[in-house]
Parts: C-alpha cells; sequence; structure tokens
C-alpha cells in the first residue's frame, strides 16, 4: 500500500516539477513569458539562449544583467537585490578602471578619448569578460552591464562619434566577435533601467565621481540613444535575452518599490 501510494504522489507531484526530475534524461524547457514589460521582438529571437538545459535535476542557475546609462541606479538597483539571499551581485569592475598597475585609463580616456579609448575599452573587455566566466555561488547573478553593452555601446558611442579611430574599432570588434563566439556568455534575462539623459546628467553631478567631471549632458543622451536602439527599438544589435524594462526616473522611494513590484519576475528568469 506504501509502494502505491509512492507511486500516485509520483505521478502527480513529478510533472509539476519536471526541472527536479530524477531521470539522466535532459529537459529542454522555456522560460515562462515575463509579462507586459518583456519585450515580444526580443523574446523571439533569443528563443534558444532563453532556453534551459536540466540534466539529473541539477539546479539550473540564471544570469541577469542590469544595463542602462551612466548614474542611471545600477549599483543603487543591485545593492537592494543584493539582500535577497539566492541572488548574488557582480557589480562593474570601475575601480579596476581607474586603477590598472597604478594607471587610470577611465580618467585618461576621458581626458583624450581619440588616445585612450582603445586602451579603456580593451581593458573594460577583459575585466567584463572574467566577470562573465567566474563560477556563479547563487542560484541567480546579478551583475552590472556586460561585455556586449561595453561593445554595443560604449565602443560604438566613440566610433560613431568621429572619436575611435577605424583601426581601433577593427581590432576592438574583431576580439569581440572571437570572444563571444567560443566563449560562453550566458544571460537569461536583461534588466533595463530607463532614465532620460537629464536624470543621469543630475545623478552625476550629485555622486560627484572625479573622472566624469567632463561629461557633458550631450554624452549621456548618446548613450541613451544607442541603449534605446538596442534594446528598445532592436534597431542595432541582436539582443541576446529577453528584456524587463523598469522606468527609472522617479525617486528613491518609487524605485525601490519598482524593484519590489518586479522581483518576482526577475526571481522567474530562475525558474
Ligand atoms: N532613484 C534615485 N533618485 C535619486 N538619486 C539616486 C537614485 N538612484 C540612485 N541615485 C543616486 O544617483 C547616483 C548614481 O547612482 P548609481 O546607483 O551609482 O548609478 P549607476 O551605478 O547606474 O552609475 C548616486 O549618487 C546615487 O546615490
Ligand atoms: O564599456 C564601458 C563601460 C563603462 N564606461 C564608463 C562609463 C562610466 O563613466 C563608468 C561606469 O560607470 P556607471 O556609473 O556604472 O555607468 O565607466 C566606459 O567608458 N566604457
Amino acid at each position: 500500500m506504501m509502494v502505491d501510494l509512492l507511486k500516485e504522489l509520483c505521478r502527480v507531484v513529478l510533472p509539476l516539477y519536471p526541472h527536479k526530475s530524477l531521470s539522466t534524461q535532459v529537459l529542454v524547457r522555456q522560460t515562462p513569458a515575463l509579462g507586459k514589460h518583456l519585450s515580444g521582438r526580443s523574446r523571439s529571437c533569443t528563443s534558444v539562449n532563453h532556453r534551459k538545459l536540466v540534466r539529473n535535476g541539477e539546479e539550473k542557475k540564471s544570469v541577469i544583467w542590469l544595463e542602462g546609462n551612466i548614474a542611471s541606479g545600477k549599483t543603487t538597483c543591485l545593492e537592494y537585490f543584493s539582500k535577497t539571499s539566492e541572488i548574488e551581485v557582480l557589480t562593474e569592475p570601475v575601480s579596476k578602471w581607474r586603477n590598472v598597475q597604478g594607471c587610470n585609463p577611465l580618467g585618461l580616456m576621458y581626458q583624450d578619448p581619440s588616445r585612450w579609448g582603445l586602451t579603456l575599452q580593451t581593458y573594460v573587455q577583459l575585466t567584463m569578460l572574467d566577470r562573465h566566466v567566474l563560477p556563479m555561488s547563487a542560484p541567480i547573478r546579478m551583475m552590472e552591464r556586460s561585455i556586449y553593452s561595453a561593445k554595443y555601446i560604449f565602443v560604438e558611442n566613440l566610433y560613431k562619434s568621429g572619436k575611435m579611430p577605424e583601426v581601433d574599432f577593427a581590432v576592438l570588434s574583431e576580439w569581440f566577435e572571437w570572444i563571444i563566439k567560443n566563449i560562453a556568455i550566458p544571460v537569461d534575462l536583461i534588466v533595463y533601467l530607463q532614465t532620460s539623459p537629464q536624470t543621469c546628467y543630475e545623478r552625476l553631478k550629485q555622486r560627484c565621481r572625479e573622472e566624469e567631471k567632463v561629461i557633458p549632458l550631450e554624452y549621456l543622451e548618446s548613450i541613451h540613444n544607442l541603449y534605446e536602439d538596442w534594446l528598445i527599438h532592436h534597431k542595432s544589435f541582436e539582443v541576446p535575452a529577453p528584456v524587463l524594462v523598469i522606468p527609472a526616473d522617479h525617486d528613491l522611494k518609487k524605485m525601490l518599490y519598482q524593484y519590489e513590484e518586479n522581483r518576482e519576475k526577475i526571481l522567474m528568469a530562475h525558474c
């Protein structure tokens, strides 16, 4: 009778938890739709990346990239989610960009982008790649930006604004293409903090990072437009995962409320 009871339990319960399957079969599952904030087109063009392979009941880990303009509130958002036990947070390695063996490529780039853009972006590419391949220590990883935005937003901006020579752009592009072809860079969801450039300008001044004092509003407008073309209008580059857009011009209290409202959608990237 006990055996029958167990069999019945397995029959009813196991189909509800396919990822906990005890068989050796490999299951391919599609993550549930993320509701109205998800951009439909990015979902459809990235279905392969968004599939989850689950073997032997192994837990699937999820990677979320937090994208947004300079001073849009990414670090503040990560601080908030770092309090959740199943989430590990990786901030951008800005301190390295400000100090590599006593040199400051971030500061040099802002002083003379044509001369130092390649230097900074080469180092950004290396340090972001290092972040992407770090073994995960929690079921969900939220990381600030990605090797993709370094290329599609910042390198692109330097080149399009005439501040990066064609040869530097070509070398960085070949490096980037080699990396994404040969090294697995997982991503399940992109959370985009959508702000107006004006809001970022005010927050940037408030943060007062020494190197960034020279940044004009126009620079933030260019970065904003590149982000919008990539993640909202799908006019520039492939989007490697579904996009959850969070309007981020609001004060801190409202932002924390919105993060709470979106918690489930973010955690669902893990299902
Ligand atoms: N919702 C908000 N309202 C007002 N100020 C904010 C808000 N979010 C962040 N800030 C402030 O704006 C500045 C930039 O925020 P930060 O989280 O460092 O942005 P990012 O990591 O995107 O560059 C910081 O001084 C931060 O305290
Ligand atoms: O590829 C990149 C990425 C970032 N930067 C710059 C932009 C900002 O000055 C800092 C990062 O600060 P956030 O406040 O986290 O946006 O680094 C870049 O030049 N290139």
